[in-house]
């Protein structure tokens, strides 16, 4: 009699980042003042999302609070895949931040080599790598330069360099296109992409829906609330 063979069900990847009602609030002269409200999401290894809203609607605020660099006001968020918060970064959790991020009295390979530094990697293997990350992001003759020297899309280029050396499980973006012209911004989505392993995880903050379709789903911010959670890029609802 033939075996019968009864598939498991797959087990889910353990999510990356788990946030339950999150609440963000500030004090403004006084008063209590809302910039996140009532936020859950879940981000998996793999996902590539667009945190999309205008200027305002609390993007950064929930950036912060999913790579540990803020407290919430009510709500919880948990790493179940990464660990405790305090052990985030550098290494499982990096940032790209909009501009200007870069330090200026370091070249473009020591600012990309810093993370590796930091972390204990002995300089000359640091900057060996940083080297070929220079060179996937198609800047390697730009080592030497300055950030004072760099376009504002080479600048941002070195900035994803940066964030991709220390191989992290989780990139958040905070509008890193949103100094640039379209066809720089174009530019820039394209060397990310293609330089992102596929088990890394992408939430990228814009206000630029053109920059958001690049990305597999869509997260819309409004004053402080996610609208239409886990919304297909340009498909339907
Ligand atoms: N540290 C703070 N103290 C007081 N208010 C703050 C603070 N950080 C943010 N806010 C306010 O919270 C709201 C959301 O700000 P946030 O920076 O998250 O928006 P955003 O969508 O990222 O905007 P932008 O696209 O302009 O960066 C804004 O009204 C902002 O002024």
């Amino acid at each position: 009699m033939p075996e019968l063979l009864i598939a498991a069900p797959p087990t889910p990847a353990l999510a990356l980042v788990d946030a339950w009602h999150l609440g963000r609030d500030f004090r403004l002269e006084g008063q209590a003042f809302s910039a996140l409200q009532d936020v859950s999401v879940q981000v998996r290894p793999g996902d590539r999302i667009a945190l999309l809203g205008a200027s305002g609607s609390g993007k950064s605020t929930l950036l912060h609070l999913l790579g540990a660099l803020d407290t919430s006001t009510s709500g919880t968020v948990s790493w179940p895949a990464l660990g405790r918060a305090s052990a985030l970064r550098p290494g499982p959790v990096a940032f790209v931040f909009q501009a200007q991020s870069l330090l200026p009295p370091l070249s473009a390979l020591e600012n990309v080599a810093l993370p590796l530094i930091l972390a204990g990697q002995a300089q000359g293997s640091a900057l060996k790598e940083a080297q070929i990350w220079l060179e996937r992001l198609k800047l390697g003759a730009l080592a030497d330069q300055l950030p004072e020297e760099l376009s504002g899309g080479q600048a941002q280029r070195v900035a994803v360099a940066r964030a991709l050396v220390s191989r992290p499980r989780l990139i958040l973006a905070d509008e890193p296109t949103g100094q640039l012209d379209s066809a720089t911004a174009a530019d820039l989505m394209d060397v990310l992409l293609d330089a992102l392993d596929p088990g890394c995880a992408l939430v990228l903050a814009t206000h630029d829906p053109v920059v958001a379709r690049r990305l597999d789903t869509v997260w819309q911010m409004d004053g402080g609330r996610l609208s239409v959670p886990g919304r297909r890029a340009g498909g339907a609802a």
